[in-house]
């Protein structure tokens, strides 16, 4: 099964890959005209339009029910996406009848077929009054009733409705979402069609991951959009300074370092935005480990373990009183007790779980933890135990010191507002991007610095892709 956001990033990671909604968009309505086809022979066919994808689905299927007498009953002309233009301006140009919403409504409509092409995934909230009333009036038509993809009204993921299309056939595309097995009364008989989305597009982060993991309220307020306690450092001193500034980078609203108090004064001078708040001694032990949960408290996530060495086990006592950790360097443990997300390079995973970092056995690992880990690579594994996620942005110049650190805050900004796995394909997918942005920009002998200053632009990317 596939939820509507989780279906909206990976039809965005597709057009990323190469496959357009266009492509798309054909082989799910030419899907919807096949089924109807097997079904009813001849006769008229009645195709509802909305203003999202569902309505481009629609007009191919019109295109595809060549032995029907189509008629094209719109909403309202003002189509959102151009894929969805496209096909209604073919519709248009090959004399298909197009009747507008107010020249319809009060209408008696009499046909063999009704199509549903209201509204798809894209729905949002209640029912707009026009909708309700086009929806009541396609229920009372005597007909052979066909959703596509799931019955206008229908929320795709928990099955709820107040008002819904009713049909005898719901044609979902590439998985079948939630809610049409929670309402079986109104989706009919439920066919999945294939529209041609590779498997291994669904296991590739991308663009998509990141929008549906990044949100601004317009109305926020300080810190709503996340607070990122980064602690670290001794022997390391620039390490969790680079975590700081990266967590920033990638849109926290709120970072604060906190180092032992022997390298405070040069951690607090690097950056007039980082609030560096010291712990005592010369390195991290058990015994700051009351003072760190203190600082935790005002904050959603933890980062812990960047530029210090050998610190698992005050990771795993953190771990018992947090909600959310992140874990890098020093501080990486297979014993967490809470939301975690690892981020192991090949080296540290065997360290930490004694074991070579094959993809079998991150997945193994990450399953017994019950933690994400995010393994850095050529090619980046993203896996809970359960879901597995690959990551291909990225390049060599990136073997340079630092990424690590940064890749740890990203994560770092991006858990403070989402769920683990979630946040670390988006993360990773970034700060590859990043990488990938700076080597553009100066070959290869870029730094940390720049990946850093490069996260904006590949999470602007990302958003406006
Ligand atoms: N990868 C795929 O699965 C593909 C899916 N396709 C189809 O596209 C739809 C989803 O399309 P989208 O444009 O995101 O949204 P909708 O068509 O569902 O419509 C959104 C549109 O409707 C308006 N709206 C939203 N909520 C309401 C409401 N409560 N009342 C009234 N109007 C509402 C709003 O204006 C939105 O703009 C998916 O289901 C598939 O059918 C593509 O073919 C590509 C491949
Ligand atoms: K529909």
């Amino acid at each position: 099964m596939i939820t509507s956001e989780e279906m909206f990033a990976l039809d965005t990671n597709c057009r990323y890959y190469g496959l357009t909604t266009l492509q798309l968009m054909e082989n799910a309505g030419r899907a919807v005209a096949e089924e109807v086809k097997k079904r009813i022979k001849g006769g008229s066919v009645a195709v509802f339009a909305g203003t999202g994808n569902n309505a481009g689905d629609a007009f191919v299927a019109a295109r595809h029910l060549k032995e029907f007498d189509v008629k094209i009953f719109l909403m309202r002309e003002d189509f959102r996406t151009e894929e969805t233009k496209k096909n209604f301006e073919i519709l248009k140009r090959a004399g298909y009848e197009v009747k507008t919403f107010h020249e319809w409504i009060d209408e008696e409509i009499e046909c063999d077929v009704v199509l549903d092409g209201l509204l798809g995934t894209g729905v949002r909230g209640k029912l707009r009054k026009d909708y309700r009333e086009a929806i009541e009036k396609m229920n009372e038509i005597k007909a052979f009733k066909v959703a596509i993809d799931i019955p206008s009204g229908l929320n795709p993921d928990t099955g709820e409705f107040d008002l819904a299309f009713k049909a005898d056939l719901t044609v979902t595309f590439h998985k079948p979402k939630p809610g049409l097995y929670k309402a079986k009364e109104i989706c009919g008989d439920v066919i999945v069609a294939d529209i041609g989305i590779p498997e291994y597009f669904e296991k590739l982060t991308g663009p998509g991951d990141v929008k549906i993991s990044y949100r601004r309220d317009p109305n926020a307020h300080k810190g709503q959009h996340g607070r990122v306690l980064v602690v670290g450092g001794s022997p390391y001193i620039g390490a969790p300074v680079l975590t700081a500034l990266a967590a920033y980078a990638a849109g926290a609203d709120i970072v604060t370092l906190l180092v032992p108090e022997s390298i405070y004064e040069i951690a607090a001078s690097f950056s007039p935005e980082i609030i560096t708040r010291k712990l005592r001694g010369e390195e991290i032990t058990e015994e700051n480990i009351a003072e760190i949960l203190r600082f935790a408290e005002k904050h959603d996530v933890v980062v812990f373990g960047m530029g210090t060495v050998d610190k698992g086990e005050i990771a795993t006592e953190i771990s018992k009183k947090v909600k959310k950790i992140v874990l890098d360097a020093g501080g990486l443990t297979s014993k967490v007790f809470c939301e975690a997300i690892l981020t192991p390079h090949a080296g540290e995973f065997k360290r930490v779980f004694g074991k070579e970092a094959t993809v079998e056995n991150v997945k193994e690992e990450a399953k017994s933890s019950k933690a994400v880990l995010l393994l850095k690579g050529r090619k980046d594994v993203i896996t809970d135990g359960e879901k597995i996620k690959f990551n291909v942005t990225g390049n060599e110049g990136m073997t340079v010191g630092g990424t690590g650190d940064v890749l740890a805050g990203v994560c770092g900004a991006f858990f403070a507002k989402n769920p683990a796995f979630k946040a670390a394909c988006s993360s990773a997918f970034v700060v590859g991007l990043a990488g990938d942005l700076a080597m553009k920009e100066k070959s290869f002998n870029f730094t940390a610095k720049d990946v850093i200053e490069m996260i904006p632009r590949a999470i602007k990317f990302s958003l406006e892709f």
